[in-house]
Parts: C-alpha cells; sequence; structure tokens
C-alpha cells in the first residue's frame, strides 16, 4: 500500500552536538512537530511502481535523545539553531557525513547500527540529498550481512532484489564456502561472486591514508577466458564501486573509530573538489587533494581498486599498474601468465589469495589457455599440493597427503561460475579430494576431459564445496524464443537481409568464421545496413570501439565470431542469429545467452542449409531436446525474391571491387619487387601499375560504378508488399492506410506491419513428424531451390 515516509536525519555535528558550538532551541516530544521538509525523489531513487512511497520527508538538525518514562524509554528531540548547526567547521558546499536513523526506530536502539544509509551522492547539480529507508526499500537484500556501501550501491543501480543465483551463492560465499554455480546466461553470475569480495575487502579497516602510502595486496584473482568478458567483469564490480571510490562519501573502507578523522579528511577533499572512479584498465582513480592547501591537488587512490589484465592492450601500462598494486585483478589467463613471469611480487600475491574465481571455466579450455592456466592455477596451490603436483613428487608419492601439515594464513576461497557444465563434472568438483588426487597420481583414474582435469587442479579449500545448478532445462532461457529458418547455404545472405530489414533491432549474427565475417561486411555496407565486425584478428582497441558502436546504435548488427558468445552483457540485445550452426550445444546456450538477458525478452534463429540439419539435430540431441520443438520463422517470400536482386547486385560489386584492389596490389607488388631487384617491368605493366587512367583499370573502376548506381537506384525503391499499390494506397488488395496512419507500418518495406520476430514463426511441433509428412517436408523444400548465388 502507498504510504508516506518521514526520515530523521542526523548530521554528525548532531551525533556529537556537545562538542561543537550547536544551539538548542526548541525540545519537543511530538515527532509532527518537527520541521519536516518533503524530499524530492530523483529518478535514481525509482524502485518500480510497487515501492509503496508517495512522499518522503526528511528533518535535519534534531537530535534524538532517549529517556527513560513511566512506559519504558520515550525519545525527545532537540532542535539546534540552524546556523550554529552548519558553524560546527563544516566546509561551504560538502554535506557533512551523516548518519541517519529512521523514524521508526526503536526507542534505546543504537543509531550506528541502523539500516538508514545515505543515497548515494551525486555532481555538483544534484537535488536535495535523499534519504531512504533499507527495511522497506531494500528488504529483499536485508538477509545478506553485505557492506553497507554496497547496498547503497545496489540501491543506485536499482537492483531490487538479488537474482536467483545471488540468492544462494552470496550466503554461501559469505560464510567461507567454496562455490561451483551453474546459472542461465544473464542471471548476474558476475555479483554473485563480486558482492561477497567486494564485502570482504569494504569490511576490512583500512583508512584511506594507509591505502595511498601501502602498495595493496591482491585480495582476489578472477579470470575470464575473453578479454572482452575481462573488461566487462572489472567495469561491473567498477560500478558497484563508483560512489564508494568516491572520496567524500566514504573516507575509511569500514566504518571505525574516528569519526572526527573522517569529518576533517571529507572538508579536505571537498577543497581539492575531487570526484573519483574506480581503476579500469588505468583509468584515473580518484582525483581529490588531501590538504586544503595545496593548489594541485594529489590524486587519491580508489579505496578499492580493480583492474583488468588482458592481451591486446599496452603490457607497460598494465604493469604500472600492477606495481602500484590492486585489491581485485580480472584477468585473462595468457597475458596473466606473461606478466607473472617477471613479476615475482605478484607470484608470490597469487600464493595467498583470499579469493580465486574461473568465470566461464569451460571456454577458458577451448579458448586454448590450458597451459597458462594450468601455470596459474599451480600458484595457488597449497605447499603441499604444489610437491604433489610435481612429477619427480609424483613419482616417489603413494602416501596420503598430511593436511594438517599445512599452515594456511586465511583460507583461500574459490569459485567456479559459468552458465553450462555437465553433471559429470559438477560431481567431480565436488569429489574433489578424491578426483584431485585421481588427476595427478598415476594409479588415478583419467579425467573425463581437458576441463576435467583442469578443474580438478583447483585446490578447493572446502571439503565439500557447494554445487548450485540453476541452469534451465534444455539450456535456454525461458523468456527466449528461439526459431529456425531452412535455406541453401548460398542463400543465408538473402534471408539475413531480409531479417534486418523485417525486424529493425539490435541484431548479433554468430558466424563460425573470420573469413565469412570479412565476406559479409562489404555486402552489408553496400546494402546501407549499420554492421560492425567483432573477431580476434582486429586490433583490441577496434574491437572494443566496435562493441561500443554497436551498444549505442538502436538498430545495428555485430558480425561476431564465438569470442562475442560468452559472458557479454550488451544491453539490449533484440536477436541472435545462428548465420552458422555453433559447434557445440554450449556454444548454442552462451550464443543466445546475448540476448534475454536479466528477464528481458530475446528472439534467436538459427539457419539451416540442408547439410546442416544432421548437426541441428545432434545439437538439440545434447541438449536433450527434439530439433522439431524449434519454431520455423516464415519468410514473406515475395518479399524475399524483390531481395535477392539487391543481394546480387551487392556482391557482384563487391566482387569487381575486389578484383580492382586485387589487381593494384599484385601490380605494386610487382613494381616493388622489380625495383629491388633492379629490373625493369614491361611497359604495359609498369604504366597500367602507375596509372590511374590505364584503359584496363579505368575500365574495372567504369563497371563498378555503374553496378554501384544501379544497386543505389533500387536501395532508393520502396519494397512493396504484394497486393499493395505504391502509387494509390488505398486501391490494391491490401489497405494499407491505417497502418500508415498508426505509424506501424515498416518504412523500409510499405505495406508491412511493423512486429516483433517471435510474432511470425509457425508454432512449434511437439513431437517428431510421421516418416510420410517429413518427407512430404522435404518435398517442399526441394521445390524451394532458393535463389542461387
Ligand atoms: N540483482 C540484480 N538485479 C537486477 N539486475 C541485475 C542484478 N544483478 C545483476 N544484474 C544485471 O544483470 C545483467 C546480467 O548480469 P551478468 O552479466 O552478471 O550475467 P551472467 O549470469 O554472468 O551472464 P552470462 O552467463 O551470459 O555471462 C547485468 O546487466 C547486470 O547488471
Amino acid at each position: 500500500m502507498a504510504q508516506s515516509k518521514r526520515k530523521l536525519k542526523l548530521s554528525s555535528s548532531t551525533v556529537s552536538a556537545s562538542n561543537k558550538r550547536s544551539k538548542l532551541t526548541h525540545v519537543h516530544t511530538n515527532p509532527n512537530d518537527l520541521p519536516w521538509k518533503t524530499v524530492s525523489r530523483s529518478k535514481g531513487a525509482w524502485l518500480g511502481a510497487d515501492d509503496g512511497i508517495l512522499e518522503l520527508e526528511e528533518v535535519e538538525g534534531v537530535e534524538v535523545v532517549y529517556e527513560e518514562g513511566e512506559n519504558g524509554k520515550v525519545a525527545r528531540f532537540n532542535v539546534l539553531d540552524e546556523d550554529e548547526e552548519h558553524a560546527g567547521g563544516q566546509v561551504e558546499g560538502d554535506d557533512p557525513p551523516t548518519g541517519e536513523v529512521g523514524y521508526e526506530q526503536e526507542p534505546g536502539a543504537d543509531n550506528e547500527g541502523d539500516d538508514s544509509i545515505p543515497l548515494p551522492e551525486t555532481e555538483d547539480t544534484s537535488p536535495p540529498e535523499e534519504t531512504f529507508d533499507t527495511q522497506s526499500l531494500l528488504q529483499n537484500w536485508l538477509a545478506y550481512p553485505l557492506h553497507p556501501s554496497l547496498l547503497k550501491s545496489l540501491h543506485s543501480l536499482s537492483f531490487v532484489s538479488p537474482t536467483p543465483i545471488q540468492t544462494q551463492a552470496i550466503p554461501l560465499a559469505l560464510s567461507g564456502r567454496d562455490v561451483i554455480g551453474v546459472a542461465e546466461t544473464g542471471s548476474g553470475k558476475t555479483l554473485a561472486y563480486g558482492l561477497p569480495i567486494l564485502h570482504y575487502i569494504l569490511s576490512r579497516p583500512r583508512p584511506r591514508t594507509q591505502v595511498a602510502k601501502a602498495r595493496r595486496k591482491l585480495s582476489a584473482l578472477i579470470l575470464a577466458p575473453t578479454r572482452e568478458l575481462a573488461l566487462q567483469v572489472s567495469s561491473h564490480l567498477n560500478q558497484c564501486l563508483n560512489s564508494i571510490n568516491k572520496p567524500e562519501s566514504s573516507p575509511q573502507i569500514s566504518e571505525g573509530p574516528g569519526l572526527a578523522g573522517k569529518v576533517s579528511e571529507n572538508k579536505a577533499n571537498a577543497h581539492g573538489k575531487g570526484k573519483g572512479k574506480g581503476t579500469v584498465e588505468g583509468k584515473s582513480a580518484s582525483t581529490s587533494s588531501t590538504s586544503t592547501d595545496n593548489p594541485h591537488p594529489a590524486k587519491s587512490p580508489p579505496l578499492v581498486s580493480v583492474a583488468a589484465i588482458v592481451g591486446g592492450m599496452s603490457s607497460q601500462k598494465q604493469r604500472r599498474i600492477l606495481d602500484r598494486g590492486v585489491d581485485i585483478l580480472v584477468a585473462t589467463p595468457g597475458r596473466l601468465w606473461d606478466i607473472l613471469e617477471d613479476d615475482d611480487t605478484l607470484a608470490k600475491e597469487i600464493k595467498t589469495l583470499k579469493f580465486l574465481v574461473l568465470d566461464e571455466a569451460d571456454r577458458m579450455v577451448e579458448a586454448g589457455h590450458f597451459a597458462e592456466l594450468d601455470n596459474i592455477l599451480r600458484l595457488t596451490l597449497q605447499q603441499s599440493r604444489q610437491d604433489e603436483t610435481d612429477p619427480e613428487f609424483l613419482g616417489q608419492m603413494g602416501e596420503e597427503v598430511d593436511e594438517s601439515k599445512h599452515v594456511v594464513e586465511e583460507e583461500m576461497q574459490t569459485f567456479v561460475f559459468s552458465a553450462t557444465m555437465s553433471k559429470d563434472l559438477q560431481q567431480n568438483l565436488k569429489k574433489r579430494r578424491s578426483g584431485f588426487k585421481g588427476a595427478f597420481s598415476k594409479a588415478g583414474s583419467k579425467p573425463a576431459s581437458t576441463l576435467d582435469d583442469l578443474l580438478l587442479r583447483l585446490d578447493f579449500r572446502d571439503p565439500e564445496p557447494e554445487v548450485i545448478d540453476l541452469s534451465p532445462e534444455g539450456g535456454v532461457v525461458s523468456s527466449l524464443r528461439e526459431s529456425k529458418v531452412e535455406c541453401l547455404s548460398a542463400d543465408k545472405d538473402v534471408y539475413l537481409y531480409y531479417f534486418l530489414l523485417r525486424y529493425p533491432g539490435r541484431s548479433l549474427v554468430f558466424l563460425s568464421s573470420i573469413d565469412g565475417i570479412r565476406r559479409l561486411m562489404p555486402l552489408m555496407e553496400l546494402l546501407n545496413v549499420k554492421a560492425f565486425p567483432l573477431h580476434s584478428q582486429l586490433e583490441q582497441r577496434q574491437r572494443l570501439k566496435n562493441l561500443d558502436r554497436f551498444k549505442s546504435t538502436s538498430s545495428s548488427v555485430l558480425l561476431a565470431t564465438d569470442i562475442a558468445a560468452r559472458g557479454l552483457d550488451i544491453p539490449s540485445v533484440d536477436h541472435v542469429i545462428h548465420y552458422q550452426i555453433p559447434r557445440s550445444a554450449d556454444v548454442y546456450v552462451h550464443r543466445n545467452g546475448r540476448t534475454a538477458r536479466a528477464n528481458r525478452s530475446g528472439f534467436s534463429l538459427i539457419m539451416v542449409a540442408p547439410d546442416e540439419r544432421r548437426l541441428v539435430r545432434g545439437l538439440m540431441g545434447s541438449l536433450k531436446r527434439d530439433e522439431a520443438e524449434i519454431p520455423e520463422l516464415t519468410p514473406d517470400l515475395y518479399l524475399l525474391d524483390k531481395l535477392k536482386a539487391r543481394v546480387q547486385l551487392a556482391r557482384q560489386i563487391d566482387k569487381a571491387q575486389h578484383k580492382v584492389k586485387k589487381e593494384n596490389y599484385e601490380k605494386n607488388w610487382l613494381k616493388v619487387a622489380a625495383e629491388a631487384m633492379e629490373i625493369e617491368l614491361d611497359s604495359d605493366l609498369a604504366t597500367d601499375s602507375e596509372d590511374d587512367s590505364a584503359p584496363t583499370k579505368k575500365k574495372a573502376k567504369a563497371k563498378v560504378g555503374s553496378l554501384k548506381a544501379e544497386l543505389k537506384h533500387l536501395l532508393s525503391q520502396p519494397l512493396v508488399a504484394k497486393g499493395v499499390l505504391a502509387k494509390y494506397i488505398t486501391s490494391g488488395s491490401v489497405d494499407i492506410v491505417d497502418d500508415l496512419l498508426a505509424g506501424e507500418s515498416l518504412e523500409t518495406m510499405l505495406g508491412v506491419k511493423r512486429v516483433e520476430a517471435g510474432s511470425e514463426v509457425n508454432p512449434a511441433r511437439k513431437k517428431r513428424k510421421s516418416a510420410g509428412a517429413s518427407r512430404k517436408k522435404e518435398e517442399d523444400y526441394e521445390e524451394w531451390n532458393g535463389f542461387g548465388s
């Protein structure tokens, strides 16, 4: 039920009123007599329609004193003179650190342990500071004893409740257990392990001044298979730290004694006008002055630092960041191992980690990181285990390892998370005590796969790591609508083009090879489709740039290899298209997982050529599903046919352009080679390579020009649906006026209604068709011979 809410906000000056020159002006026993002010609620404070609060009021400069009365403790409210209250040395424009207290506080309750926490600070243009009541606004998080600053961050991110994997993993992780978490794509696994790590670091008393002086000791290592995923994980964690790392909002990692110290440090920061963020890939930490007199404020380090170490980016810069020390390191195994080979300090820190996380462990093995990963994991073994893995040691081994010999400073916790992990592997991991020996001892049975082998090398300190398996049946999330389209390989371009025009949105198209992307890119460009490539042969800077462009362009296409299949959290991907069949069921699940994330809806389409049907059947079989269950998308063959001409023309242009480029390259090469060898080229060849107006070149260019003009003309013609008369839209067999007036018509296809892709699929067949029926289907298919190339 909607209600008004009142908050009593105490400033530090009121908490320690006796130390300051505050002047008591009124004493009230009825809270309604206090000078309440209505608080305007900013967008950031919106928690959904059912947060139940219509109006929020706050009161400032009030001291609460509890007095023993006849019926127990009663609250008395001392209202302080406003001017006097701010005369406590507070710097202008700087909000004092506040200790807000819920109005409905139990008499006698201690202010320090109260749940109410300040809202995150905003930039200079911020509205009056707001308060909220954790009890009612973050009640779904209350069961978890997370650091108050983290709760504040969750609120500012509008993460009203934990996701199911977070609900299960966080308490276990907080209680020191090792966790193996398997949950559907987009279900919030990063914070399922990330929040306990941040909580641990934030809860250790560490004043900012100390943070600035000493090199930080690495607390957590998160390993991810791809650069993009590693960068994303670090930025996700930094997102939670944004308000925490601001010097003004939290001068100490944990609330310790010394409120006065807090106040003075905040004042100093206010003079420096510093506001900062966490460190990602060397991005600047917070900038603030530590002295009010310093005209050149020094950079102040973030309270918790997270760094990403990935290949393809300046390793010197990454080494510099590591030299300063970080709390959380997110890395791809390859680059990390490169660095570790010359960085003994870091290697030592890895030996005494508090948290080791393997995100998407199964992909890490596929990505060919086995050797590096294995080397890194060896560093995390307890000493006796390291001996155990040593080949020389193996030869001598035959006895039980004496666990009591281990001297462990602080037990490392291990978290392994993925959306796909076989049940067998989960069981093996759980029984890793015996499995571990099995993996290394000569007599032990061999692990089932490389992944089993690798994961069995993980040195869980927990005798029985907890396995949480929330993976959905069949591997796909319930908010995803899957579909398929059957077509000849040569027609996939036309079908893709049709799909992109018919269902505008953000589409992620997966191809199995980089060559395929290189072939499709120019076609997309010629057809005026906004497409960006993403594959491993692009420079890292370009990869990130393309990802950013895709994220920020509402109707665009990302043509990607499977480096984009795992973990990438791109908001609002409407469609995932499997242009080529994924090579395994896991890849199918992860590719699909780029859409329909965090309970949003999504659509996936798999393009199946006749020779790929067997593969798809196998793929679905591994997911314990029937291929016939996947509904078919029903393209409009009339429009498809019309698009064929455009695609064919684009192909011709591309071919002609390619030929010109190739000839240029060859001739240039010939010229360079001839010069190097000091020989003279045949006159024809020499003229051709130098002169742009040479007849052959001229001819080729003219051909490209005329084809381009033809395509331009075609693209300028509206694509008109069957039965629609473009000139007389109220005539013809289809009346499109209503749709046009309602804005429901698709601009690129006249007479075609704007609909979601999911609404144009044939209902799924529950059971495999009878032999006769499937023969009929094959015949239909033969009949529709496609477009050819
Ligand atoms: N408690 C929450 N409430 C709302 N959104 C959340 C919550 N936790 C995480 N999210 C958001 O959900 C999205 C998906 O989270 P995340 O990337 O961690 O998923 P994932 O399970 O790791 O996915 P994948 O398996 O594809 O890697 C992110 O945008 C994240 O910000």
